[in-house]
């Protein structure tokens, strides 16, 4: 099995090894597993529960103070699930791979996704904001009201990925994983979005194509500024250029170029093709990424 996994695009992070450290444990439960899908899912489920990304527990926080989970996952023969807006729910690529394996459907949001991922026996009610997330939110003063007082609150501080010059942002570090076991693929990716979005914004990570993407010819999961990832399709993009004859490495590297010419914009690929080629490209200061090939399966 060949893995890689990456811990989000953006600034240079304060610990890089720690969090380095759960990559490797990541990329290595993803080698383990039977199936290119389960590998995905389990290296997933390492980093959602780590605080230190942003995804599953250490999830941004909306303007309403809730963190709200998203994820996507696909194969490779266009089997997709994705599920949003999730409160409560750390394993969000779970929810994720219940819509594809259990439902007829694509993409389950908000308080339905909650209550199916329930319903299967997946957790939720779990309290998403780590010890870091609760102190800067306190010391944030948000104001009271609705979706307009919000807004106008939000307004100068969405996408800044140092919310009113607080250091140890945590905008960026949305968490992918790609897996392929010589014939199959699979893609996945998981976020708590970005900071300080208003109530119920939903980025790229769940969107078909966008956040995550999966066909014959590749595997991709991104991240980065979602609006702009959204924009350009960015995972469809690097995958067809797979098609087109590129390899991983290439198609990651020429993906990431058009999307800052198209958008000005900051993100991370991360890409397996079919003959085992693995790329990384990232336009942001940093991206940290692991990878794994375990021969024996
Ligand atoms: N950190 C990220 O990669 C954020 C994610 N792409 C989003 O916009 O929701």
């Amino acid at each position: 099995m060949q893995v890689i996994v990456h811990g989000g695009a953006g600034t240079v992070p304060k610990e890089p090894e720690s969090r380095q450290t759960v990559l490797e444990t990541a990329a290595n439960a993803g080698a383990e597993s039977e199936t290119p899908v389960d590998a995905v899912e389990n290296a997933i489920h390492v980093l959602e529960s780590s605080p230190r990304f942003n995804a599953g527990v250490g999830g941004a926080i909306q303007s309403d103070g809730v963190v709200r989970t998203d994820a996507g996952i696909m194969t490779d023969d266009r089997r997709v699930g994705a599920a949003c807006s999730m409160p409560g729910v750390e394993h969000a690529v779970s929810v994720a791979r219940l819509v594809m394996d259990e439902t007829p459907h694509g993409f389950v949001s908000s308080e339905h996704a909650v209550a199916l991922a329930e319903a299967y026996g997946i957790e939720t009610g779990v309290d998403l904001r780590s010890k870091r997330t609760r102190e800067k939110w306190a010391d944030l003063e948000a104001p009271d009201g609705g979706p307009k007082a919000q807004l106008e609150w939000i307004r100068d501080q969405y996408g800044q990925s140092d919310p009113d010059g607080r250091d140890d942002p945590k905008d960026h570090d949305t968490v992918g994983a790609v897996a392929f076991d010589g014939e199959r693929i699979a893609a996945a990716t998981s976020t708590g979005g970005r900071w300080l979005a208003l109530a119920g914004r939903v980025g790229d990570v769940p969107q078909v194509g966008s956040g995550f993407y999966a066909c014959p010819a590749a595997g991709v999961s991104a991240t980065g500024a979602g609006e702009d990832i959204a924009r350009v399709t960015l995972s469809r993009r690097v995958a067809r250029h797979v098609e087109r004859g590129l390899d991983a490495q290439a198609a990651t590297d020429l993906a990431i170029e058009e999307f800052g010419e198209l958008t000005g914009s900051s993100a991370g690929v991360i890409a397996i093709d079919s003959r085992g080629g693995i790329g990384a490209a990232y336009n942001s200061d940093a991206m940290q990424t692991a990878r794994v090939s375990a021969s024996s399966r």
